[in-house]
């Protein structure tokens, strides 16, 4: 199977984590997420974090650090998640794509279900 490469950033402010609904029809449709997206052929993980970020969410990362990568296979699509903390960035994030969002205490991350893939982030939070 081809691994898709997706570039995900978890954005953390004084102890809250924005995290965002994905819609109905995605993969992994439904469940909450951190926002982000696949990686461009020849992009910079650095750049894939603040493009998605200002296509999804109209802010700017200006601090981005990596966090960890994680390979998980789904049964119909295997992915590596090359995950960022971003400390701080530019404008006021909203749903640009209608996906609701929330800042949500780290603490309580576990009452809001993720994909699978994203069990192995929640445990460095
Ligand atoms: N953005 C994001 N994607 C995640 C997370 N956890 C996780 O398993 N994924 C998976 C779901 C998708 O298979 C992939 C991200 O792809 P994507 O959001 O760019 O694109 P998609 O497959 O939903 O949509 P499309 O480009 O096919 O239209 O990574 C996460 O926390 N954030």
């Amino acid at each position: 199977m081809t691994v898709v490469n997706v570039a995900v950033a978890v954005i953390k402010v004084a102890d809250r984590v924005l995290i965002a609904k994905r819609s109905k029809q995605q993969h992994q449709g439904g469940l909450w997420e951190f926002p982000g997206g696949k990686i461009e052929s020849g992009e910079a993980l650095a750049d894939a974090i603040q493009r998605e970020c200002f296509e999804e969410l109209d802010i700017w990362p200006t601090k981005i650090a990596p966090l960890t990568v994680i390979e998980h296979e789904y049964t119909d699509k295997s992915v590596r998640l090359e995950v960022c903390l971003v400390s701080d960035y530019l404008g006021v994030p909203v749903g640009k794509e209608g996906q609701p969002l929330e800042w949500s205490p780290v603490g309580s991350l576990n009452n809001y279900d993720f994909p699978q893939a994203n069990k192995a982030i929640l445990k460095l939070l």
